[in-house]
């Protein structure tokens, strides 16, 4: 199996703070590849340098042949990497269709102004990105509301719809932050059997997720992180049965459970 993604020697600083510190690993083709750690560990920080919010401070990332550590956000999205954000990002005024049509004009060429005034060439378009998003919507089974709008949704379908949206674009490596948050039991496992769904699709998945159930049943392989290093990397088994990994969640909040 070929690695998708290289994340190497990776440290961020912020200001005083060492938020990572020479962190390594791979996501590999197809694998689910998870990030935990105990509050603090640094899991928002690597995820917001592999999804190109902000720049390591040392050290390099890799997506396939393409060093995209110092890339905007907006250039790593149309090379194939997507995400999710915990404090979902869609449109409250905009029904579910509009939300996922949105997402994709970033692989679109035509401008905003072109698809307002319905060029030609935009109807086009508009009709790929509606046939696009209709598929994804039925993908993660929102197509009964599409004409409702966001606002109206409850937490579990607004995480389908932030999902739906990332998807939309046909990512390769899909970026999942906490997207089962907020999630009753149901809805988790619904939310794991998808996850797994779109892995056999052949995309590739990192996920930050404090539900250790959700980790424990869907990952390959799992990073794990305390005050900024790496401090195990393995199987969901290995990792629960590492003596620093116990350690460090021992000596972490009540909060955190290692345990499924
Ligand atoms: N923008 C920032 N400025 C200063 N310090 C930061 C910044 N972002 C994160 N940190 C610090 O970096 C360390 C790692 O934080 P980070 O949010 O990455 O951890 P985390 O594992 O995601 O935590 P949690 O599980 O609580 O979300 C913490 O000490 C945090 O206070």
């Amino acid at each position: 199996m070929s690695s998708l993604l290289q994340v190497k020697n990776v440290t961020k600083r912020f200001g005083g703070v060492v938020a990572n510190r020479n962190v390594s690993f791979t996501i590999d083709e197809k694998d689910i590849t998870g990030l935990i750690g105990p509050n603090g560990a640094g899991k928002s920080t690597l995820f917001n340098m592999v999804s190109a919010v902000f720049p390591p401070s040392e050290g390099e990332i890799w997506f396939e042949n393409h060093k995209i550590d110092s890339l905007p956000s907006h250039k790593i999205a149309p090379m194939g990497i997507s995400r999710t954000f915990q404090n979902l990002q869609v449109f409250k005024k905009m029904t579910v269709i509009e939300n996922v049509m949105v997402g994709l004009h970033t692989r679109t060429t035509s401008s905003l102004a072109a698809a307002a005034f319905r060029f030609p060439r935009s109807r086009k378009e508009e009709k790929f990105i509606y046939e696009n998003a209709m598929e994804v919507v039925n993908f993660v089974g929102l197509e009964d509301i599409l004409e409702v709008d966001a606002g109206n949704l409850p937490l579990g379908k607004l995480r389908l719809l932030e999902l739906a949206r990332a998807l939309a674009t046909k990512p390769k490596l899909l970026l999942l932050d906490e997207i089962a948050a907020g999630l009753n039991h149901q809805e988790t496992l619904e939310m794991s059997d998808l996850i797994l769904k779109i892995r056999d699709q052949g995309v590739s998945i990192f996920v930050v997720e404090h539900d250790m159930d959700l980790v424990m049943k869907i990952c390959d392989k799992i990073i794990v992180l305390d005050q900024g290093e790496k401090i195990a990397e393995g199987t969901p088994k290995a990792v629960q049965n590492n003596q620093r990994v116990i350690e460090a969640y021992l000596g972490a909040s009540d909060e955190e459970e290692l345990t499924v």
